[in-house]
C-alpha cells in the first residue's frame, strides 16, 4: 500500500529560523582567551545584542562574526553556508554588512552624493542596473528614499563633514543601508551620542531593522532594553547568560558581573 507523505515536520522550521550561528567560537591572543567557545544562534528578523563588562570579548566577537579576525578554533555558519575563512568583503556580498566597514562618510560630498557612492558600490542592488539611462534614474530615487528613511532630507544637500554628530551616525546607517544588509552588524551604534539623540538612532535602526537580522554591540542597556528581542550576555570570553532582556536582567550573576560598571 501507497503511503502519503507526512506534512511538513515542524521542528526543522525552528531549525532554519537561525540565519547566522557561530559553533565553538574561540579567540586566542598570544595565549589569551578573549572568545572561548562561545555558542550563538542569531535568528531570522531580531535584533541580537551582545552586552557584557568591559573586556568581556564582545568586539573581539564582533570581529570574528564580521570576519575582521580570524578565529583561533569554531565555525561560522551564515544560511547554511560555511563562512568561518571567507573575507570580509565576500561575506558583506552575501549581506553581512557590518555598519562603518565602509566608514563612508567623506566629508565634503553631500548627504545625497555619499548614499549614491554607497548604491554604486559592488552588491546586489548594482546587478540590477543594466540599461544606464535607467540606472542613474532608479539610484537617485533610491538614493532619496534612503536619506527620507533616516531623517535626514532637510540635509540632503549639505556636506556630510558639516552634520552634527547624530545626522552623521544616521548617515552611516544610510549607507550601510545602501549595501542592502540581510544581517546588519552595529558596533556600538549609541557610542558618543548626545543623549537626545539616542532616541532618534535607535528608531531608525528599528525601522532600518524591518525584514532583516540586527547583530549589535551595545552598552546603552536602555537602548538593549528597549530594541533587542534577544541578548547574549559575555564575560571573560565567555557566554554567561542569554535570553530575553527581562530574563537575563533578573539573572543574579549578570546583575553581579555589571555591578558598579553600569547603571541598572
Ligand atoms: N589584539 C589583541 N591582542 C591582545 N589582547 C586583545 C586584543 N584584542 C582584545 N584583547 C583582549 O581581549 C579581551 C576582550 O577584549 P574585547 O575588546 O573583545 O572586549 P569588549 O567586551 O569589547 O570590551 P569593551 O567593552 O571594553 O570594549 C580584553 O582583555 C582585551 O584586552
Amino acid at each position: 500500500m501507497t503511503q502519503t507523505a507526512p506534512a511538513a515536520a515542524a521542528p526543522a522550521a525552528a531549525a532554519t529560523n537561525i540565519v547566522l550561528s557561530a559553533t565553538e567560537l574561540t579567540k586566542e591572543f598570544k595565549g589569551f582567551l578573549a572568545v572561548n567557545n562561545v555558542h550563538l544562534s542569531i535568528r531570522e528578523g531580531s535584533i541580537h545584542a551582545l552586552i557584557g563588562p568591559n573586556g568581556a570579548g564582545k568586539t573581539t566577537c564582533f570581529n570574528l562574526l564580521t570576519k575582521f579576525l580570524q578565529p583561533t578554533r569554531g565555525r561560522i555558519v551564515f544560511r547554511g553556508e560555511d563562512i568561518t575563512r571567507l573575507k570580509p568583503a565576500e561575506i558583506a556580498r552575501r549581506g553581512i554588512v557590518r555598519s562603518f566597514q565602509i566608514s563612508a562618510v567623506f566629508p565634503n560630498l553631500s548627504v545625497l552624493d555619499n548614499v549614491r557612492i554607497a548604491l554604486q558600490r559592488p552588491g546586489r542592488l548594482a546587478t540590477q542596473f543594466w540599461r544606464p539611462d535607467t540606472a542613474l534614474n532608479v539610484l537617485n530615487a533610491r538614493a532619496e528614499e534612503l536619506v527620507e528613511q533616516v531623517g535626514l532630507q532637510a540635509f540632503i544637500r549639505h556636506q556630510a563633514g558639516e552634520l552634527p554628530y547624530g545626522r552623521k551616525r544616521a548617515l552611516e546607517l544610510a549607507t550601510t543601508l545602501a549595501l542592502e544588509p540581510d544581517v546588519m552588524l552595529l558596533d556600538e551604534p549609541m557610542a558618543g551620542m548626545a543623549h537626545e539623540d539616542i532616541g532618534q538612532i535607535a528608531a531608525l535602526i528599528r525601522r532600518a531593522a524591518v525584514g532583516r537580522t540586527v547583530v549589535m554591540v551595545e552598552h546603552n542597556l536602555h537602548v538593549v532594553e528597549d530594541l533587542c528581542d534577544q541578548v547574549t550576555v559575555l564575560q571573560r570570553g565567555e557566554i554567561l547568560a542569554e535570553g530575553n532582556y527581562d530574563s537575563v536582567s533578573r539573572d543574579p550573576r549578570v546583575r553581579e558581573a555589571y555591578m558598579g560598571q553600569e547603571d541598572d
